[in-house]
């Protein structure tokens, strides 16, 4: 009799215990997409000579929410950084591998990493207002940038971002106040406002919700939700529930190598990989 017949169900398509997998790197589940909006070829990153991202291939798809998830130091900041390059801030971290967006691999040498973080804007799990005015908060990037030429063009983006982030009826009398001055899940609408003002292609969102309450974490994931028509989002996080509500794919990431790539119904219902259900079952993690 074979597994199928003794146990009711298909084998499994990868079933070696994961404590024996430890070396195995390749990825199982469907990394590519068509006509992606970035597409990462074999990412590694050290931190010196500890290599936290191995060999890393995903495309990221347009107009979705992708989300990662793994135990905790499985790598997927690290990673989520290499997709704007933020780890380039950080002293003896180097990645290698290529990144494209438009045809352009983002870590040639000629790439100029100002717009590139603009093209591709970034959200942190603390909310990181500036010492600013709200309005300032959001008319900064866009002057830097050159995208705006006089105070009502200014306005208007300003007025428009902070529509974009479902924030604008809550701050609209006090666009002179401290953005420190609101809530912290109003200060992470300011910051996600902050990077739509900049025209973003991509957002990456590191754990945004991680300091929220229910009801202000509620109301980002709405949001993300609405954003995804615009612009693509690729967002870590630690609450697989939040991975399930708002993401369409999900990556599961496992001591620097991506374990498991694929639709998010199926990662969570019916994954492919031993070490994917182990931790979505909670044996792990
Ligand atoms: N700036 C750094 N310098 C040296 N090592 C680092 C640095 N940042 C991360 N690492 C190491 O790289 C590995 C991956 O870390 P990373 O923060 O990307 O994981 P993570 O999955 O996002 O973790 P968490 O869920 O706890 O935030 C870990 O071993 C971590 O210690």
């Amino acid at each position: 009799m074979n597994q199928e017949q003794a146990t009711g169900h298909p084998p499994r398509k990868v079933g070696r215990h994961p404590l024996i997998e430890r070396t195995e790197r390749a990825t199982v589940g469907q990394a590519t997409v068509e006509n992606p909006r970035m597409s990462c070829q074999n990412v590694a990153v050290y931190y010196d000579s500890k290599k936290a991202i191995s060999d890393v291939t995903l495309d990221i798809g347009r107009n979705e929410v992708i989300a990662m998830i793994g135990p905790s130091g499985c790598g997927k900041s690290t990673f989520l950084r290499c997709l704007n390059r933020m780890n380039d801030t950080i002293e003896r971290c180097v990645v290698t591998g290529q990144i494209f967006m438009d045809g352009i691999n983002i870590y040639d040498r000629d790439v100029d990493v100002v717009p590139l973080r603009a093209q591709v804007g970034m959200v942190f799990q603390k909310p990181n207002p500036f010492p600013k005015s709200i309005y300032n908060n959001i008319a900064y990037g866009p002057r830097i940038h050159g995208l705006v030429q006089n105070r009502d063009e200014t306005d208007e983006l300003v007025v428009s971002s902070l529509k974009r982030a479902g924030l604008w009826s809550e701050v609209k009398d006090r666009l002179e106040m401290p953005g420190t001055s609101l809530s912290g899940g109003q200060q992470q609408r300011l910051c996600i406002a902050r990077a739509i003002a900049v025209n973003p292609e991509v957002i990456l969102m590191d754990e945004p919700c991680s300091s929220l309450d229910p009801i202000a974490t509620a109301i980002i994931e709405e949001l993300i939700d609405e954003l995804k028509q615009d612009y693509t989002i690729a967002i870590v996080t630690h609450s697989m529930q939040q991975a399930s509500r708002i993401s369409q794919r999900t990556a599961y990431f496992h001591q620097g190598n991506l374990i498991e790539i694929g639709p998010t119904d199926q990662i969570f219902l019916n994954p492919l990989h031993q070490l994917t259900e182990d931790y979505i079952t909670g044996r792990f993690g």
